[in-house]
């Protein structure tokens, strides 16, 4: 017999066979918009496993509002506007980014939840200055690198109904916050916060960020595989952004040969991405309600489903 487990679990053909009940196909227009968000995502896997996937949270979104306004009319109170918040984590380029964005557009095509926005942790990461004063800049991404006390602020306000809300911007060109820029948050139905630390939790805090979700996701794959496709990025902006004076990585990393580019890489990852996700991210991942298992070309492979 097989051991109990908190989840139910799919294969990418069980999982896709549940889009039947998926009532809405995908205009030319919106599989246009979906591929610019990241062209090498398929349609098979937004119609096999996004379209069940945004189905589902679809379900749960409208029976939290339902809930909501039963609770108002018990309180004969009017009905305030509580924003749904997802969170989404994972490791470092394991495509938590492309997997918010894809929910993102799909999620604001039914009518109950037009508004959905997005906010990534990243801004929420203490400034250069800041981490180099405190001696922590090859710490970056680690939890003590986030200024958590202002990513809870947020949180907080965005999820008590405030009807304008700041978040600050990081910029991967700059490898740093951006000082005169910030994303606004008005009421949004559903609110999306992707970064590696959403379900992390601190022993000396009394509140924790996925205190506020009413739905986490975990994004997973194998480390050999996220590995590949961290120095994959790193070639590709190699060849993009760190060309741009601006970049961070331009003096640094600009005229470095293609291997000695992977061999550069691979260091970073080894000594500051790999490190965090064995010591605080992947110790999250049974905190998620959701489990996506990617495997080794980015398709998703397994599901696992909280059954609480
Ligand atoms: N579903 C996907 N199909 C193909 N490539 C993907 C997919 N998701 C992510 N990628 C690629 O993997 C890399 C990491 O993805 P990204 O979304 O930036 O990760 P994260 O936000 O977790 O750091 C990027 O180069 C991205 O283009
Ligand atoms: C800012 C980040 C912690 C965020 O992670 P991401 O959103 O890319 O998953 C990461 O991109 C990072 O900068 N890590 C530090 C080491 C490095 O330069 O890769």
């Amino acid at each position: 017999m097989k051991p109990y487990s908190p989840y139910y679990e799919f294969d990418r053909k069980v999982w896709a066979g549940l889009r039947d009940h998926t009532p809405l196909p995908l205009t030319d227009d919106e599989l246009q918009e979906l591929k610019g968000l990241n062209d090498q995502v398929s349609i098979e896997e937004v119609e096999e496993i996004y379209l069940p996937l945004t189905r589902l949270l679809h379900l749960y979104v409208k029976a939290s509002q339902q809930l909501h306004q039963m609770t108002s009319s018990f309180l004969h109170n009017e009905a305030p506007k509580v924003p749904y918040i997802i969170g989404i984590a994972g490791s470092v380029a394991v495509g938590k980014s492309t997997t918010a964005r894809l929910l993102q557009t799909l999620l604001a095509r039914w009518d109950h939840h037009r508004k959905v926005d997005l906010v990534t942790t990243d801004g929420f990461l203490y400034p250069n200055a800041i981490l180099e004063k405190k001696g922590i800049m090859n710490k970056k991404g680690f939890p003590e690198s986030y200024d958590i006390k202002k990513l809870l602020r947020f949180i907080g306000d965005v999820k008590s109904g405030k009807p304008e809300v700041k978040a600050p911007l990081y910029s991967h060109l700059t490898y740093d916050i951006v000082e005169d820029e910030q994303q606004t948050i008005h009421q949004p139905d559903i609110l999306i916060v992707e970064g590696i630390n959403v379900l992390q939790v601190n022993k000396d805090a009394k509140v924790f960020v996925s205190d506020f979700f009413d739905f986490s996701i975990y994004v997973d794959a194998e480390e050999h595989d996220i590995e590949n496709w961290y120095i994959d990025r790193f070639l590709l902006l190699r060849r993009t952004a760190f060309t741009n004076r601006q970049s961070y990585f331009h003096p640094r990393f600009g005229n470095l040969t293609e291997q000695e580019s992977i061999e550069a890489s691979r260091q970073i990852w080894k000594e500051i991405n790999a490190k965090n996700l064995h010591e605080n991210i992947l110790p999250t991942k049974r905190r998620a309600q959701l489990i996506l298992t990617k495997g080794a070309d980015h398709t998703i492979q397994k599901i696992h489903l909280r059954k609480l």
